[in-house]
């Protein structure tokens, strides 16, 4: 009987965990972590302090989870309606909003003192700014205001690239910039073509997404767009800022020829979910694999190697 109730007591605190766990929205963290990690990678040349690298993600994380958490308090009455999010912790009534208050203020709490005792001041801020973009800025003030809310929050998600880039040099360059504008750039098609799937979710409690209001074509016309001017800002990296090499250029080109073509499909069959999930999947590997092109071409082994081989290429003509 004790250890029925002793095995109850440690299933329900598992519970517990797993649900504040679910609050922080655990699986868009890691590819923000990985754009961050890429620009670290960027900023260091190749050679990222395994600490800072360690500070710097953990403290990411904690203030991502903290924005999200803080996210699903606000957003608990449409989280309720829509199947997709009902049973989020706070709708479900696992979770009582005050609770999940103190638990976000408790992240970012945590998260700032990591970077401003480990990393550096600007790398707190910037990530302190994220979280209240994120919260005031889309959450409150556009997502259920206008169909440009995720194009305008969208800065949010590529605050990380900011946080890396700050953490290693302290300060922000052109090429931090440029990085924060590619994933500024991904967002509408990656959120607009996952919109497409699940327009009739959002038109249910009214939120303005471009697909709910301006249509299946309009949106894709948008994603295009958006697609083409995103591959073309990873292109600028190796003109005319030229911080990567020939391994980023294949990696990149391959990448994005690929990430054209989806929506070039997706452009000429706006119905067509399959297509829109085949582009909302393929954004992430896409966001991804940039991101660690980027790592990879900035290993010193890799420019080692890239040297020898046009060298060799030199000596051949
Ligand atoms: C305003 C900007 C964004 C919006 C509105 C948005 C929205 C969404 C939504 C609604 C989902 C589906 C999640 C679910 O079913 O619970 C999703 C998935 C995802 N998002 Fe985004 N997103 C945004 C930006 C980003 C950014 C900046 C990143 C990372 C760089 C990101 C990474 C991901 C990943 C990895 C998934 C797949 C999660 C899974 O495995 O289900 N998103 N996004
Ligand atoms: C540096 C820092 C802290 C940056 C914050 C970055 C951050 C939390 C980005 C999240 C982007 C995202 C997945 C939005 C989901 O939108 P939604 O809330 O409308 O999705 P939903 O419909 O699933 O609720």
């Amino acid at each position: 009987m004790i250890e029925t109730n002793v095995s109850r007591q440690h299933e329900s605190f598992l519970e517990v965990i797993y649900s504040y766990y679910q609050l922080t929205k655990p699986r868009i963290i890691p590819l923000l972590l990985i754009t961050t990690a890429g620009s670290m990678w960027i900023a260091a040349n190749g050679e990222v302090n395994p600490w800072l690298l360690l500070v710097t993600l953990v403290g990411g994380t904690l203030a991502a989870a903290s924005a999200q958490t803080i996210n699903c308090i606000y957003d608990r009455d449409i989280d309720y309606d829509m199947e997709r999010t009902r049973d989020r912790p706070i709708p479900s009534g696992r979770i009582q909003s005050r609770d999940a208050l103190i638990f976000a203020i408790i992240l970012a709490a945590i998260s700032s003192i990591l970077l401003a005792v480990f990393a550096n001041l600007l790398a707190a801020t910037l990530a302190i700014s994220g979280i209240v973009f994120y919260v005031l800025i889309y959450t409150h003030f556009l997502k259920r205001h206008s169909t440009q809310n995720i194009v305008i929050g969208g800065a949010a998600g590529a605050i990380p690239t900011l946080v890396g880039w700050a953490a290693v040099t302290g300060t922000l360059s052109w090429t931090a910039w440029l990085l924060f504008a590619i994933v500024f750039l991904w967002t509408p098609p990656h959120f607009w073509a996952l919109a497409l799937m699940i327009k009739d979710d959002y038109a249910k409690v009214g939120v303005p997404m471009l697909p709910v209001v301006a249509g299946s074509a309009l949106t894709v016309r948008q994603i295009w767009n958006y697609t083409l001017i995103t591959v073309f800002a990873s292109f600028l990296l190796i003109y005319p800022l030229q911080e990567v090499g020939v391994v980023y250029v294949v990696i990149a080109t391959y990448l994005g020829s690929v990430f054209i073509y989806r929506a070039w499909k997706l452009l000429h069959h706006p119905d067509d979910k399959t297509l829109a999930r085949g582009l909302f999947l393929y954004s992430i590997s896409y966001m991804m694999l940039l991101c660690l092109g980027m790592v990879i071409d900035s290993f010193p082994l890799t420019h080692r190697i890239t040297s020898i081989v046009e060298s060799q290429l030199h000596l051949l003509n």
